[in-house]
């Protein structure tokens, strides 16, 4: 996949597009199914094209959109950082979403407009599973993108604290373009280059340590080893419990301890 970073005029394509035009913030199933719909139209001839209106963000970071898009068979990318009028382009046909095609107007281009996914009888939307991530529901959010919630970062260095306490938590690094996870406690995976493990992640303030700043971090089950700088991946499986101001540091390592025995029943662990 090729892709083209647009901050003016869009350039000018010298292959035949199917053109799908979106916002594209978490590549949900919603997402899935337009670009579903607009292959059916790609021939040997005719590439297919994604242009990014610019949106809110926060569901996936820019790279993941690129593996995301290339994956799902997306030849070229266009990452555009302003609005664009339709004009600009040269289809052989427009694929909108419900939404998107108010923003199209008048075109003589052929316009496919593709109804919205729904779950549960209402129509999955990039707005509506950020309102979930924020409230922790991470069953919800997996079953609208079609996959766990991910967050990449880079592994930063923290008070280490956590090494002391018998559970050393990995800091997720530059993941500002995320939205915030709802503050608790969750079972989930971490990707360490190519392997992964079974994890228990920690969203949020840290009132016990009377952290000031919110943090993701990530106790990686039976693992040990130096992943200070590394790029990490950490996936939200499942909601264990809020996130609890203690009364002293040894109530939080029993808690800490009790959280993992729940995790190891529920994966079937000993
Ligand atoms: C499984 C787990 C559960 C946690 N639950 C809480 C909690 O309920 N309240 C809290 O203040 N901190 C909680 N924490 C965060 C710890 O306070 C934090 O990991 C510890 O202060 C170590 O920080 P450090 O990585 O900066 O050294 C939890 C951490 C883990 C791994
Ligand atoms: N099982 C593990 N889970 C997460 N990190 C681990 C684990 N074992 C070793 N580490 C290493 O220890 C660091 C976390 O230890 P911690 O004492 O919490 O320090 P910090 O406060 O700097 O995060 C991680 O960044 C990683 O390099």
């Amino acid at each position: 996949m090729e892709t083209i970073h647009v901050k003016e005029r869009i350039p000018q394509s010298n292959r035949p597009q199917i053109a799908v035009i979106g916002a594209f913030d978490g590549l949900h199933l919603g997402h899935q199914h337009i670009l579903d719909t607009a292959r059916t139209f790609v021939t040997d001839h005719i590439e297919l094209a994604v242009y990014q209106w610019p949106g809110s963000g926060g569901l996936t970071s820019y790279q993941d959109q690129v593996r995301l898009l290339s994956e799902f068979g997306v030849d070229r990318f266009y990452h555009c950082i302003k609005p664009f009028s339709v004009d600009e382009l040269q289809a052989e046909r427009l694929i909108v979403s419900e939404s998107m095609a108010d923003q199209v107007g008048d075109t003589d281009i052929p316009v496919t407009v593709v109804p919205d996914a729904k779950h549960q009888g209402e129509p999955i939307t990039s707005e509506r599973i950020r309102t979930l991530v924020t409230a922790g529901k991470m069953e919800a959010v997996q079953s609208m993108l079609g996959r766990p919630f991910e967050i990449t970062g880079v592994v930063e260095k923290g008070e280490q604290l956590g090494r002391q306490l018998g559970f050393p938590t990995l800091n997720l690094g530059q993941i500002e373009e995320y939205v915030e996870v709802k503050p608790a406690v969750y079972l989930g995976t971490v990707q360490v280059d190519t392997d992964y493990y079974y994890t228990l992640i920690s969203a949020g303030y840290r009132p016990t340590v009377n952290g000031d700043s919110y943090k993701v971090e990530a106790y990686i089950m039976g693992f040990s080893g130096n992943l200070y700088d590394k790029q990490v991946s950490v996936k939200f499986l499942r909601h264990l419990r809020d996130e609890t101001d203690f009364q002293g540091l040894d109530v939080l390592v029993e808690q800490m301890k009790q959280d993992e025995r729940y995790a190891r029943e529920i994966l079937g662990l000993t």
